[in-house]
């Protein structure tokens, strides 16, 4: 290992929650949230302290296997330097297991506050921004929600799995290496001025990695092109024609597949199709997610308060930001 940073070397990054999928880009549309999360480091003499208030404390691990820890330690390494002791104090607003990103903002936010503190210290630059696409969606295993928190807006995110020849031949980075090969690569979609969200989130859980084994290993190929018609025409609706937003986020790849070990949701999503909103689940879910130009009707409300949800408006965010 190179250098060692200096004790009392600090860093604070903010981190915003996102929204993926948004209808019919499975793991590759995306979508950051004004629901945010912030972690402050600070380099000690040795050791490993943790600091959680908000959303997961007295729930997630306080020891090198807190997902925003890991994160952090893969920077380090991955810029070549160590630290002596870290306290990590992390605030949560980004509910957690409910479909608005909290495990990608967790590894960007730990990814980015790596990027920090080897900058503070002078012994290594930042992380790019596809440095850093590349470090969290490794960790997640798709770039939707983490490109999300490291662009902010809306992205675009696809993913290049190595073939066989190239896995063969050796990856030809450390990154592609530990991803087994997946390079993960993420563009803004430029957001019509218009644009809102609002977000209805339940007080159950439902974890990602249980919902997406419930998903099919192929499909038909008539919902395939569905769903890449869908695709194409949100790109569009985001950036310059709202009013297509409807038919922009229609599924045939995900969402059903999911809905029966999240039936409030489904019929959340079912009732407000119903009155014309272009709603999906957010994720893997349980939230539901509205897009929309304009205010929501009152019955869009009584809906959501009839089935259990809170509804919350936050504003589309800017990316994960090193202060
Ligand atoms: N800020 C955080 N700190 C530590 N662990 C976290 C944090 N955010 C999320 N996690 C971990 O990720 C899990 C939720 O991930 P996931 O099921 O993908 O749902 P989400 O849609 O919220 O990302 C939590 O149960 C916790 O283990
Ligand atoms: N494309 C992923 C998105 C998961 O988002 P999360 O916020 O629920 O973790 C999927 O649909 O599995």
């Amino acid at each position: 290992m190179g250098a060692v940073l200096p004790v009392g070397t600090s860093t604070s990054v903010r981190v915003p929650g996102s929204s993926a999928n948004l209808g019919p880009g499975f793991d590759c549309l995306g979508i950051a949230l004004g629901v945010s999360d912030d972690v402050d480091v600070t380099v000690v003499d040795e050791g490993l302290t943790v600091e959680v208030t908000g959303e997961g404390a007295g729930g997630v691990p306080l020891d090198e296997a807190h997902l925003v820890v890991r994160a952090l330690r893969r920077g380090l390494d991955v810029a070549g330097v160590s630290a002596p002791g870290l306290h990590v104090r992390c605030v949560n607003r980004i509910p957690h297991s409910r479909g608005l990103g909290s495990s990608a903002a967790a590894a960007v936010g730990g990814l980015a506050a790596a990027s920090g503190l080897v900058s503070a210290a002078g012994v290594a630059p930042r992380f790019g921004h596809d440095e850093l696409i590349q470090l969290s969606s490794e960790f997640e295993g798709h770039p939707d929600n983490a490109a999300a928190s490291v662009l902010g807006g809306a992205v675009v995110s696809w993913t290049e799995v190595a073939d066989a020849g190239s896995a063969a031949s050796g990856a030809d980075s450390a990154a592609e290496a530990s991803a087994g090969g997946c390079r993960y690569f993420a563009r803004s979609i430029p957001l019509h001025d218009d644009l809102a969200v609002s977000a209805f989130v339940p007080a159950v859980e439902s974890s990602t990695s249980v919902t997406r084994g419930l998903l099919p290993d192929s499909v038909a190929r008539a919902d395939a092109v569905f769903n890449v018609s869908r695709s194409a025409l949100a790109v569009i609706a985001l950036s310059r024609d709202p009013e297509c937003l409807f038919a922009a986020t229609q599924d045939r790849l995900h969402q059903h597949y999911r809905a029966p070990v999240m039936r409030p949701s489904a019929e959340l999503v079912a009732g407000l199709r119903q009155m014309g909103l272009a709603a999906v689940i957010s994720g893997a879910g349980p939230t539901v997610l509205v897009l929309r130009w304009k205010s929501l009707p009152p019955a869009a409300g009584e809906l959501a308060a009839r089935l259990g949800f809170s509804v919350v408006e936050p504003p589309i965010a800017d990316g994960v930001s090193i202060v």
